[in-house]
């Protein structure tokens, strides 16, 4: 059988911090190789699926990752060898058994999920298909609005700037997605005049954002709503805002810990914030408004917003559909970001986003802040129909390759291609509808 796997193949690559990660090669019974990277995240939710690290010191300070190598050139390999890369979920669900933990911390997420997207993109060559129709079939038409990360802050800006991690620019009001991507690129390029102009550095952080030493944290949206301007474009017609402060990592004891402000907030008063800053600017969507382990000030905040804007929940839900089902019974958040790697398999990945989808709520694909050029996430993105992703700045090979992506795909569907626009959210934009 041609679509057979005859070899699976992992190695130690460089991510774009410069950190190990695992990438596979998957070879058939045909003599087709397919290859797959694994990408890594800085702010983790704590109920990630585990990523192994060797832990030993003397190597990338405790950062290889030869075990979980190992792992797929041993046991997985041996586990998974003859079978049919086009039974995906039977091979994720092997592999998920081999493991058997609750967390994939036997095996490691990171050796699963090069496996898993190996194997996929294996099965689509096998097909003779792109990834974005293996995977999504014929009605994988519509192109997602890309949410670019142009300023960051936090821990993926190693604290010298804002607070709050991502300032994302969302071009919902574009005709087609090679605008969006035109606009944003616009947008970005005159954020970096302006920060010039105001003596701000124009260094970048993880995801490719200028990461300047701002004096507040509402000052970033202040000056991406005249970057929008002043690229001739509209703030909240033309171009949306979205915001992950991934507040997790700012929350301890019980607050919201505002460094660059010199605030501690309460959850109540995290709320009024987030309320206030909706009200002056163009806020789409918020991520991780409120913290992992504040289940109760989540629900306030849904309470507060949730009818006018998607409120995205990250760390909290971690790609997992047992907690996001949690999520939708206490009717805590109206939708889940999408990481492969929190939840470690291609086939869990989907079934989150199904169901939080069935449930009406909006599912957000992403990148994570290591990244490497592997453009999965494009695909999978158009293949689910989800109808907008992350994957940062319009800017560094490893963050514009999933933009580019979608471009061909773009092209390669032609006429039948369509925009999500404001209709990729769960509450869209009042503006749009208008
Ligand atoms: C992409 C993110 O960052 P990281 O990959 O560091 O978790 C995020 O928090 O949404
Ligand atoms: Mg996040």
């Amino acid at each position: 059988m041609d679509s057979a796997i005859t070899g699976l193949h992992a190695r130690e690559i460089l991510d774009s911090r410069g950190n190990p990660t695992v990438e596979v090669e998957c070879t058939l019974m045909s003599g087709m190789v397919a290859r797959a990277a694994v990408p890594s995240g800085a702010s983790t939710g704590s109920r990630e699926a585990v990523e192994l690290r060797d832990g030993d010191k003397t190597r990338f300070r405790g950062k290889g990752v030869t075990h979980a190598v190992a792992n797929v050139n041993g046991e997985i390999a041996a586990a998974l060898m003859g079978s049919d890369v086009r039974q995906q979920a039977v091979i994720d669900h092997t592999m998920i058994a081999l493991d058997g933990t609750a967390n994939k911390g036997r095996l490691g997420a990171n050796a699963l999920l090069g496996v898993s997207l190996a194997v996929a993109r294996a099965a689509a060559m096998h097909s003779g298909l792109a990834l974005f129709q293996y995977l999504g079939g014929p009605g994988a038409t519509r192109l997602p609005v890309p949410h670019m990360n142009i300023l960051n802050g936090g821990v993926h800006a190693h604290w010298q700037g804002a607070d709050f991690q991502e300032f994302m620019i969302a071009p919902f009001g574009a005709s087609n997605f090679h605008q969006a991507l035109e606009w944003g690129s616009e947008i970005y390029q005159t954020l970096r005049d302006l920060l010039e102009d105001k003596q701000l550095s124009v260094g970048v952080g993880d995801e490719g954002g200028f990461a300047p030493h701002v004096s507040s944290n509402e000052e970033p949206f202040e000056l991406i709503t005249q970057a929008i301007q002043q690229a001739g474009l509209r703030p909240g017609t033309d171009v949306g805002i979205a915001c992950d402060p991934a507040s997790s990592e700012f929350f301890k004891d019980g607050h919201y810990r505002l460094r660059r402000e010199g605030r501690v907030l309460t959850a109540i008063e995290m709320v009024d914030y987030w309320d206030k800053l909706a009200q002056h600017y163009p806020l789409v969507l918020l991520e991780d408004g409120m913290a992992q382990d504040d289940w109760e000030g989540w629900k306030l905040l849904n309470q507060r917003l949730g009818s006018r804007i998607e409120l995205v929940g990250d760390d909290i839900f971690c790609t997992n559909p047992e907690i996001i089902a949690r999520g939708i019974k206490e009717n805590i958040a109206n939708a889940v970001l999408i990481k492969l790697n929190q939840i470690g398999t291609l086939t869990e990945t989907i079934a989150a986003t199904r169901l939080a989808r069935n449930h009406g709520w909006g599912a957000f694909v992403s990148h994570r802040s290591g990244e490497t050029v592997d453009s999965f996430i494009a695909d999978m993105t158009v293949a689910l129909d989800s109808g907008h992703l992350k994957t940062g700045a319009p800017a560094r090979g490893e963050r514009v390759e999933k933009y580019n992506q979608l471009l061909r795909i773009e092209e390669q569907l032609g006429n039948a291609a369509s925009y999500a626009g404001a209709s990729a959210y769960v509450r869209p934009p009042v503006v749009a509808m208008l």
